[in-house]
């Protein structure tokens, strides 16, 4: 049997003339019996996604500003969507349902999940499918975490149940019956949940891309398609901001060794890009398999001479950033300095207090603080060892005369990550992919 789990992001589930496109895809295999669905996305390139749409409704509500015109744009767009569908579904129900709810001050979460829940019921009256509600099989614990186990025994328990669902990604449930999402993005996660849970042989992602490309098609014009991506190639590249997969959708399909297929709504004959888990497979060898990047972080380079062989230093700084809860991403080091690499949004007004702290508790040489940096992650198999490639980066990007502000290779031996300051992001990003791509 060859089970197929795909799920539709919100591009593909955008408006009526979007999800006739599903069908037709869903239609062309009887192995397509497990669906999960994100809220409708963006139509164009400046319209806004469903989900931000509700984030806002619960920003109004927290800040008592009337929000009835903003829930008519939500509601306009899903009644267009149902009427255009030919579908019978009383959608004004719910959404007066929902609404009452809202008013009497649901979370957060509840409001940002309800574009996948009436997406999930107009796409299964549409396809004829179950309806499942994710609250009943995707589980949290009492501490906001996934539940992995107790996910996958009811997953797998009530799918038994329905040979075709449709299942709304993003949320679950809490043990005091409350709704909780993932993060940004996370119906990708829902998707990967349940092609764990029945064994699928493939979960499809489906999309406005094929696949999953070198670099984000909004920065390099008609990037190359990657045809085959390991696992661990791609959460390095989906973390550092290739957002097409959401980077923790890889655990439950890695256990389980299922390959991800990423593919095109738009263009459906186009293979994509299979994820799967061949270390081994190395037609890149001596080159790279992708770029990705993220802007905004702040650097604090500490030098202190000897710093090696005074024991303690690390872990004081460390205990400075976990008393101020402040999370670090990269930890780049020598003998005599180590960098701090921060999410300048982490920071908020904290930098001259933690300065201080580590003045005071470390009593470096000196502190310098580098603002306004853009991590850009270089990541591929085949550079490990392989020490031309680097050097091919490196003249690449001071060929296009960016700065480069800090070097961190991980040790996967699979990522080379450099910072260069904001404004240089987009150039550094061309220089690298023009170096390695002809
Ligand atoms: N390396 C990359 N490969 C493909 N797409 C990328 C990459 N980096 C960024 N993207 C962006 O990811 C988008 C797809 O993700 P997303 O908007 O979340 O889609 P969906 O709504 O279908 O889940 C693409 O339209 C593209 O602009
Ligand atoms: N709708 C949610 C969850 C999601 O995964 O959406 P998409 O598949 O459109 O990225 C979000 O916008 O975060």
């Amino acid at each position: 049997m060859s089970l197929k789990v795909a799920k539709f992001g919100g591009s593909s589930l955008a408006d009526a003339n979007q999800i006739k496109k599903v069908k037709d895809i869903i239609f062309s295999d009887k192995n397509y019996r497990y669906i999960v669905v994100s809220a409708p996305g963006k139509r164009y390139e400046n319209d806004t996604k469903i989900t931000d749409l509700l984030y806002l409704c619960h920003a109004h509500i927290k800040h008592s500003v009337p929000y009835n015109e903003l829930f008519d744009i939500i509601k306009n767009r899903f009644i267009d969507i149902v009427d255009n569908l030919g579908l019978s579904i009383d959608i004004n129900y719910h959404l007066e349902n929902i609404k009452e709810r809202i008013n009497k001050y649901e979370s957060v979460d509840y409001i940002a999940s309800r574009g996948e829940y009436l997406n999930g019921l107009i796409l299964a009256e549409y396809l004829g499918y179950d309806f499942i509600d994710p609250t009943e099989i995707i589980f949290f614990d009492e501490y906001g975490s996934f539940d992995a186990k107790k996910t996958q025994e009811a997953v797998s328990k009530r799918l038994q149940k329905h040979k075709y669902a449709v299942i709304p990604g993003f949320y679950g449930c809490t043990p005091n019956g409350k709704i909780k999402t993932f993060s940004r993005g996370g119906s990708d996660i829902t998707g990967a949940i349940i092609a764990q849970a029945v064994k699928a042989k493939v979960y499809e992602n489906w999309t406005d891309v094929s696949g999953f490309l070198m670099a984000d098609p909004k920065i390099i014009d008609n990037p190359k398609r990657i045809e085959k991506i390991t696992y661990d190639e791609l959460r390095e590249l989906s973390y550092m901001g290739a957002k097409v997969l959401h980077e923790d959708t890889i655990f439950p399909v890695r256990e389980a060794n299922i390959p991800v297929n990423i593919r095109n709504t738009n263009e459906p004959e186009n293979p994509g890009t299979i994820i799967f888990n061949d270390k081994n497979y190395n037609i890149r060898k001596n080159s790279i398999t992708g770029i990705a990047g993220k802007k905004d972080f702040t650097v604090i380079a500490i030098q202190k001479n000897f710093m090696n062989s005074d024991i303690g230093f690390v872990r004081k700084i460390l205990s400075i950033l976990e008393a101020n809860s402040i999370p670090f991403e990269h930890l780049p080091s020598g003998i005599d300095n180590i960098s701090l690499v921060i999410e300048s949004s982490k920071l908020e007004n904290k930098i001259d207090k933690i300065i201080n702290e580590i003045n005071k508790q470390c009593k470096p040489d000196s502190i310098d603080i580098y603002e306004n940096i853009a991590l850009i992650a270089t990541v591929g198999h085949g550079m490990a060892y392989t020490p031309g490639i680097a050097a091919k980066l490196f003249s690449a990007v001071a060929k296009a005369n960016v700065n480069v502000r800090m070097i961190d290779q991980g040790s996967s031996e699979i990522n080379i990550i450099i910072g260069v300051e904001n404004k240089d992001f987009e150039k550094a990003v061309k220089a690298i992919y023009n170096a390695f791509v002809n």
